[in-house]
């Protein structure tokens, strides 16, 4: 590693946590930014918390209680840390963040580049991350050292692009900033039960003394939670970050896979999961079939990864990991198509599809398999209604265009929200693309009665359902995924 140094900068950031007086910036406002800091916040009444961001509305809603996202027990948390311990706040004065603070988690999104010119892979998009840094480095202080954090996911090499940004501004900028990558694994309709107990936290330094201590004060961050902590060289974690939501990935895609085959030849892909999952060199979380793994991370980790490789020039594996995101799009067209092959007059038939959030418990559509299945019965011209309890009309429209989907013409589609009876009624089929828990517990008895159309057919993409209680209901068929 390089700037290897027997000195440490810790020894006020030490004072400080035993004073009692250690501040924390998370500078985003996002998913992970507000989550982690209203976690930490409520667990650690001893730390003062400042959350920045550069979009006024994101903070508004966080000052007034209105969260810009759905996430279970989030509310009971922030109760805690805004009402009970009052150690967090929310600005826009990103500036002032970054001056008050001892630490800093940078939480802000680093998306896959759009004009990326990789032919297999995409460069992460380091703007917004680069202009937090760029900030950052107006601040550079040797007499106020600060551990500079990143939490964003980030290519490998980031401490070393963040050491060259501050270099333009600072002539010592090891003196006034510690860099440490600590890759944040929580995920979203989990997160708050993940970050209470995490199953490690995982702090990428250097191995010199000023590393060894600023884990040490990283850890003193968490005396709250009991976990296990791994001290990893900077570049490790940056790289198992990445390689570990391949690997979630990977293990979704290889289940998906079997559906297929489990479907032609009467196996049962639970059966095949739990036979799987038993193995404990295996194990069986991550084991779920799927109409396709989304949500913000897998694909850009695993584009990002790819990027790495090809612009190393090793191919054989950019084309190993190609293939993991090939297979996942396989698996939406198989279930297209299985739909579409069911109902050949599309202009006469409505179809509904029940979820739109890339999976239960999230408000969240971002690279929602769903997005696809919902454009192609469109297109089709099928008249497709759209049910999710928690996604907004604005969510449905916004993650269509982002997904580069052009309904915007067209008039044969319907966005319910959780209105189950607009969503149903007329309807040839139910489509569930999302498990939330309300679909497999609704009475389908009073549903099936607002259908129409020579079958009344329900599709269980998540395959998860009770067939045998649903069939009762008089459906003409109950698809399970893997069935
Ligand atoms: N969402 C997850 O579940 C998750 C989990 C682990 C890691 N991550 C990673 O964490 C990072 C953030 O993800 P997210 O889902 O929270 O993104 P997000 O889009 O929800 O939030 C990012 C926030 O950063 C703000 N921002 C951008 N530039 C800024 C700047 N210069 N100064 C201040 N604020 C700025 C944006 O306005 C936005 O509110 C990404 O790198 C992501 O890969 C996400
Ligand atoms: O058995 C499974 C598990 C997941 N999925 C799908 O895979 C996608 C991703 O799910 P999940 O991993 O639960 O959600 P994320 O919030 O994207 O979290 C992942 O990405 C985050 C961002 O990096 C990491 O922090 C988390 O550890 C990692 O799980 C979703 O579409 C899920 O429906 C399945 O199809 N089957």
């Amino acid at each position: 590693m390089d700037s290897q140094t027997s000195k440490s900068y810790m020894a006020p950031l030490k004072n400080k946590l035993e004073e009692g007086t250690f501040i924390v910036g998370s500078i985003g406002a996002g998913y992970v930014g507000a989550i982690t800091s209203i976690i930490l916040a409520a667990r650690q009444p001893n730390l003062k918390i400042i959350v920045c961001d550069v979009m006024q509305e994101q903070i508004n809603k966080w000052n007034e209680g209105r969260f810009p996202f759905y996430e279970p027990d989030l509310e009971k948390y922030y109760d805690i840390a805004v009402n009970v311990n009052k150690n967090i706040t929310f600005t826009v004065d990103v500036g002032n963040c970054i001056d008050q603070s001892d630490a800093l988690f940078i939480c802000v999104n680093t998306p896959p580049k759009v004009d990326s010119d990789a032919v297999l892979g995409k460069e992460a998009d380091m703007t917004y991350f680069d202009a937090a840094i760029r900030n950052i480095s107006n601040y550079g202080n040797p007499e106020k050292h600060k551990i500079l954090i990143e939490k964003s996911t980030v290519p490998v090499g980031t401490y070393k692009r963040i050491n060259s940004l501050l270099g333009e501004k600072i002539q010592n900028p090891e003196a006034c900033f510690t860099i440490v990558n600590m890759p944040e694994f929580l995920a979203e309709g989990l997160a708050v039960q993940r970050l209470l107990n995490p199953d490690r936290i995982v702090i990428g330094t250097t191995e010199d003394l000023n590393g060894q201590e600023a884990f040490e004060v990283i850890k003193g961050l968490y005396t709250n939670t009991e976990t296990l902590f791994l001290k990893l060289r900077t570049p490790s974690s940056e790289l198992a970050k990445l390689f570990i939501n391949g690997m979630l990935a990977q293990r979704v895609t290889s289940m998906n896979s079997m559906t297929y085959l489990c479907e032609k030849f009467g196996g049962s892909i639970q059966e095949v999961q739990r036979m799987t999952g038993s193995d404990p060199r295996i194990g069986p979380l991550w084991l779920q079939a799927s109409p396709g793994f989304g949500g913000s991370c897998f694909e850009k980790d695993i584009l990002s990864l790819i990027y790495i490789f090809e612009s190393e020039g090793q191919q054989a594996q950019a084309l190993y990991w190609k293939a993991l995101l090939n297979m996942n799009d396989a698996q939406k067209h198989r279930i297209l198509d299985m739909i579409i092959s069911e109902f050949p007059e599309p202009e006469s038939t409505t179809l509904t599809l029940f979820g739109f959030a890339f999976k239960k418990n999230t408000s969240d559509t971002r690279l929602t398999a769903i997005a696809y299945i919902a454009n192609g019965l469109i297109h089709k011209g099928y008249h497709v209604k759209i049910h999710d309890p928690k996604v907004t009309e604005r969510s449905f429209h916004f993650e269509m265009e982002v997904q580069g989907f052009n309904i915007v013409e067209k008039t044969n589609y319907e966005f319910c929200g959780s209105d189950y009876r607009k969503a149903v009624s007329g309807s040839s089929a139910i489509i569930i693309g999302t498990e939330w828990d309300e679909y497999n517990e609704l009475n389908y008895n009073e549903l099936i009665t607002l259908m129409d159309g020579d079958k009344k057919n329900l599709y269980d993409f998540r395959s998860y359902v009770d067939v045998q209680q649903i069939q009762q209901a008089g459906f003409s068929k109950v698809f399970k995924l893997g069935n």
